[in-house]
């Protein structure tokens, strides 16, 4: 029988399969940083999958850096979000929301007036991203002082707090794909002299502080985090990621009870094989949940969790496309192509109206 539809626990998380909707920015957020008003039915659409984690969703203003995400940091984007964890709870479903900091990769334009964005230092992104202007060059980011980096562990807590009391069965701690956290760990982007620089140590600390204290607010059972060890994603690199993300596991793994881990193989959303790395090193480091993503279908999701180098798999845009993937998986069903240009930004169309078998 396919294990990809037994029930599986992670931490305090109870899955009724082991197909995940990973998170996936809409940019359809509304004034105020709030989740879409389509946001209940979008995710509502959803709930069947095993477990749910959220767009990423920032932590304070200076966590943002794309036009139209939401925030999970003020009374009203609580508001915002507890219909849409009470719909797909009302579905039977479960919901984890992505807390984010994107660090360097933000623009002056989407933050509060005279701020620049932050970063382990002030090494500017290769990347883009979009504002009311379109596609930008990132901006010149500042370094972070080392005084500064107990508020934004604190941010951290808020939003989870924030999330708590939205009802969100969960958070996940966005680690991945070259955003600030990301940013801290590898060299590319963190040439810090500091205690949160140089060494290995020292650039998985402010990763484990930060999950520490969210573990410490929510529990490390209702906690997961997002890694991506060698994605290009956001110019970011690093010179020898492997003992890089090996200590990292296992100072997660030290803190004890985490629900999960959440892993992108290869470049997100592209090449699988961009970089020799041996994941299941990094798993026999860590003794809970392990969620695995980046272009699986059906048949290499069933294989992975056979030969037990998964617990879960996460699927991203299968998930934009089609409401009812675990039922087409199921049923070996065929899947509704992507609309790649209602992606980003719009209403409903590409967000809510994509059909379900009938
Ligand atoms: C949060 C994102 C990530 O983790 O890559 C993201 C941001 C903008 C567009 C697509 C994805």
């Amino acid at each position: 029988p396919d294990l990809l539809f037994s029930p599986v626990r992670l931490g305090a998380l109870s899955l009724a399969n082991r197909v995940v909707m990973a998170p996936l920015t809409r940019n359809r957020a509304e004034r105020g940083q709030l989740p879409s008003a389509l946001a209940a039915e979008y995710y509502g659409q959803r709930a069947s999958a095993g477990l749910i984690i959220t767009e990423a969703s920032q932590i304070s203003p200076l966590g943002q850096g794309y036009l139209d995400t939401p925030g999970i940091y003020t009374p009203g984007q609580i508001a915002a979000w507890k219909p849409v964890v009470d719909e797909v709870h009302a579905r039977g479903g479960r919901i984890v929301i992505q807390l984010w900091h994107v660090g360097r990769i933000s623009h002056t334009s989407l933050l509060p007036e005279g701020e620049v964005p932050v970063a382990p230092s002030a090494i500017r992104a290769e990347a883009k991203t979009f504002t009311e202007d379109g596609f930008v060059d990132v901006s010149e980011p500042r370094a972070l002082g080392l005084e500064e980096i107990d508020g934004l562990v604190e941010d951290f807590r808020h939003a989870t707090r924030c999330a708590m009391e939205a009802g969100f069965d969960g958070v996940e701690v966005h680690a991945a794909n070259g955003y600030l956290i990301d940013q801290f760990l590898r060299d590319g982007a963190n040439q810090r002299s500091d205690a949160y620089g140089g060494s290995i140590e020292n650039r998985t600390r402010l990763l484990f502080e930060v999950v520490q204290a969210v573990a410490e607010v929510i529990g490390a059972e209702r906690t997961g985090v997002r890694l991506s060890p060698v994605t290009p994603a956001n110019g970011l690199h690093d010179s020898d990621p492997q003992p890089l993300f090996e200590r990292a596991v296992e100072r997660l793994d030290s803190i004890g009870g985490l629900a999960y881990l959440h892993v992108i193989e290869g470049a997100t959303g592209g090449d699988r094989d961009i970089a020799p790395f041996d994941y299941a090193a990094l798993r026999a480091k860590f003794g809970g949940g392990w969620i695995v993503n980046n272009g699986y279908d059906r048949d290499m999701a069933e294989a992975a969790l056979e030969r037990g180098a998964a617990d879960a798999v996460a699927f991203g845009t299968a998930f934009i496309s089609n409401p009812d993937l675990v039922r087409r998986l199921r049923e070996n069903a065929p899947l509704n192509p992507l609309d790649k240009d209602t992606l980003y930004g719009g209403g409903a169309q590409g967000y809510t109206d994509y059909p379900t078998l009938d």
